[in-house]
């Protein structure tokens, strides 16, 4: 079973409009509203892969009523736990004519120190089934820079895997905790290891480097270019194909998916890094985060290339 974890959750509100214009007054053409926050953005593609899954984090007020009803009728279980202040909304418009995507992501609302210890204690119960953990995305207000290092801690000493997917500075902090996986970006592995990374000797480098300090997975995804992963094995890339990506937004959540359900299953490293980089590129071939064709996915799973680089 995987338990995915939302601290931050949040109404996503994906706004259209013809033509956006700054200090104007812009009228919206179509709006949707989904649940969202990067962890239940990895709970959306665990469903369609039919995962054994539980949703978790903090909701809150009104906004965290609708997202639990949301996540509930997406099919998922979950098990939130509710905090005081309501849960933010984050903004994404697009501009038909431009074809831009323009983000307002909210802070997230304050949580008490009772709350926060709270939910430590829940959440111990929370993951006693599961095999597998997923911790991603931003923090509220209020929760300090170790918070998920007590939970990654929590995690370990019950003798489960925990994958982080966050940035910088929790991240920097995150992997003082040594969880199982992370899965920086190009942006996050530069501002992790302060090094240029300009190419794939020197992303090879920092991926081993990191995997050394006792990290025990490391994967850099690299958008349509592929991944690197270091891991106890050695050196792998994902070669994926050229698609037509209509959204890539989520593809990073996605490929957290991939390797949640492929630890959960079993999988070898490079079989899971083959899975992940199916899941991930399918959903960048989707309109709407969160979700792909489980057709494309299996296509992909078949062409994309595993190369031992090491
Ligand atoms: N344009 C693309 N074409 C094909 N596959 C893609 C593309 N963009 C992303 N992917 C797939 O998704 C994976 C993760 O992408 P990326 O490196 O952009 O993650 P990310 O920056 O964490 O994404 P996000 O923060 O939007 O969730 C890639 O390794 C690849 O498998
Ligand atoms: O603040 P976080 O949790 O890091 O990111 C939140 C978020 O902006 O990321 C997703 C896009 O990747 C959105 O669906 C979501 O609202």
């Amino acid at each position: 079973m995987i338990v995915t974890v939302t601290l931050n959750a949040a109404i996503d509100k994906r706004y259209v409009v013809s033509e956006f214009e700054e200090g104007e007054v812009n009228r919206v053409s179509t709006c949707e509203y989904t649940p969202g926050g990067k962890g239940l953005n990895v709970s959306k593609p665990l469903k369609i892969l039919g995962a054994e899954l539980l949703a978790t984090g903090l909701v809150g007020g009104f906004a965290g009523q609708y997202l639990a009803a949301e996540v509930t009728k997406l099919g998922i279980a979950n098990k939130f736990f509710q905090i005081a202040d309501e849960s933010r909304s984050c903004i994404n418009i697009w501009d038909e004519k431009k074809k831009t995507q323009t983000e307002f992501l909210e802070p997230g609302v304050a949580v008490s120190e009772e709350e926060q210890e709270a939910f430590l204690k829940e959440f111990a119960e929370t993951i006693k089934e599961a095999r597998v953990v997923t911790i991603s995305g931003s923090v509220p207000k209020g929760i300090p820079l170790d918070y998920y290092n007590r939970m990654i801690d929590i995690v370990k000493t019950q003798g489960k895997q925990v994958i982080l997917d966050t940035s910088s500075p929790l991240l920097d902090e995150g992997i003082k905790a040594k969880p199982t996986m992370i899965k920086p970006n190009i942006d996050e592995i530069r501002s992790l290891t302060g090094r240029p990374c300009d190419n794939l000797d020197e992303i090879m480098e920092a991926a081993r480097g990191l995997q050394q300090t006792g990290i025990p997975v490391v994967v850099v995804s690299l958008g349509g270019e592929g991944a690197i992963m270091a891991c106890e094995d050695g050196l792998y890339q994902a070669l994926v194909p050229k698609v037509e990506a209509v959204n890539t937004v989520g593809c990073g959540d996605a490929m957290i998916a991939g390797f949640a359900y492929a630890f959960d299953q079993g999988y070898s490293p490079a079989e899971a890094l083959r899975m992940a980089s199916s899941v991930s590129t399918a959903s960048a071939m989707y309109d709407k985060t969160g979700f792909f064709k489980p057709e494309d996915q299996q296509k992909l799973f078949k062409e994309i290339e595993i190369k031992k680089r090491g």
